[in-house]
């Protein structure tokens, strides 16, 4: 494995994570391509888990060793990643700060939007929440980088954890594993995925899996089909390929990692970043009616649509076997109260 040599921290489940066929969603769609699901969203038994779960266990080890206080990591009002940074720090014994900023021009009430979902888990998880009415970047804040100088001023050794795990240099090893992962689930199961879908944002999901992916030799390389939805995707294109060649040369991949291995469609991230066009909101719609899965507005509806479409559109070769990743995202759904008013 490429990544048995960094320690990790237990935070998953240790069983990996479900595939299973959509077999209505893939019937409904025409039933000539196979759509399969693997479920990051039930990962762990920590707050929902979800993909940056998955990335911390390569954080965490450092960050118990080194005598830190506080786990500190930035989202939007809304963001999963410090949902899930305020359940591992519970889990953990340590203290958490979270910054949330305003990333998202929503139309909702912000009453119900800045007390509900994730960040209403947050404040239940015991994390101290800082706002800030800095706008969306998926880059480093100085919000971030002032918590941090508050944390120790206060006496603390914060942890750092930037947006997303992404731009922490082990922050694509999670999905080398995962990446490992399936392809063990492959030889068990007896099927080979010829694409898998992922969404991204901050970019190191699809990073880590280039790199897992870019290491077999037996199924050959796996077509891993990035959808956008940050809305800025030149600078989550360009976020993906640098760390995937970080990470490529931290496992020592020993193949270079090319730009045309970032395929990103940049078609389903509009309008903006956390806000769902009617097309995310009718793919969330099929999805939950046909197969009983939830996706969220923000992210796994915009992947979701975009698998869709492209099914739609006949770019899958008939008979190919096509992997959704759902990377966890549901519990900001109650914070979309009048988007979903009539579900
Ligand atoms: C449910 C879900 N699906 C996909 C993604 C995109 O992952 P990457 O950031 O690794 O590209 C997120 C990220 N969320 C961020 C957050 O603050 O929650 C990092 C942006 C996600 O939460």
């Amino acid at each position: 494995s490429l990544v048995a040599k960094f320690p990790r921290t237990q935070l998953l489940y240790p069983q990996a994570t479900p595939i299973h066929p959509l077999k209505r969603l893939s019937e409904h769609l025409g039933g000539k391509v196979n759509l399969w699901a693997k479920r990051e969203d039930t990962n762990s038994g920590l707050a929902f888990g979800g993909n940056k779960t998955r990335k911390l266990e390569y954080l965490i080890p450092e960050a118990l060793e080194g005598g830190y206080t506080h786990l500190v990591s930035i989202g939007g009002i809304q963001s999963n990643q410090t949902r899930q940074v305020a359940a591992v720090a519970a889990h953990l014994g340590l203290k958490c700060l979270l910054v949330q900023e305003n990333w998202v021009n929503h139309t909702e009430d912000p009453e119900t939007y800045n007390s509900t979902g994730n960040i209403q888990l947050s404040r239940i998880l015991g994390a101290e929440i800082r706002l800030s009415s800095d706008g969306f970047d998926i880059g480093i804040r100085r919000s971030w980088e002032e918590a941090m100088k508050d944390v120790e001023v206060a006496g603390g050794k914060p942890f750092p954890i930037p947006a997303g795990c992404s731009e922490h240099p082990k922050g694509g090893l999670g999905f080398v594993r995962f990446a490992e992962e399936v392809r063990q689930q492959e030889k068990e199961m007896g099927v080979t995925f010829d694409y898998v879908l992922v969404c991204a944002v901050t970019g190191s999901t699809h990073a880590g899996m280039i790199v897992g992916f870019k290491e077999e030799t037996d199924s050959g390389v796996k077509k891993v089909i990035g959808i956008d939805a940050s809305a800025k995707p030149h600078q989550t294109r360009e976020q993906i390929l640098r760390i995937a060649k970080n990470t490529a040369e931290l496992v020592g991949l020993g193949k270079e990692i090319k730009g045309e291995d970032v395929v990103l469609d940049e078609r389903f991230g509009g309008p903006e970043y956390g806000i769902p066009s009617e097309g995310t909101l009718e793919a969330i719609r099929l999805c939950a009616r046909t197969e009983g899965m939830l996706t969220d507005p923000v992210y796994e509806g915009k992947s979701m649509q975009g698998m869709i479409e492209m099914v739609r559109q006949g770019d899958f070769k008939e008979g190919s076997n096509v992997l959704y990743v759902h990377l966890g995202g549901v519990p900001a759904v109650s914070s979309y109260k009048n988007t979903f008013k009539d579900g």
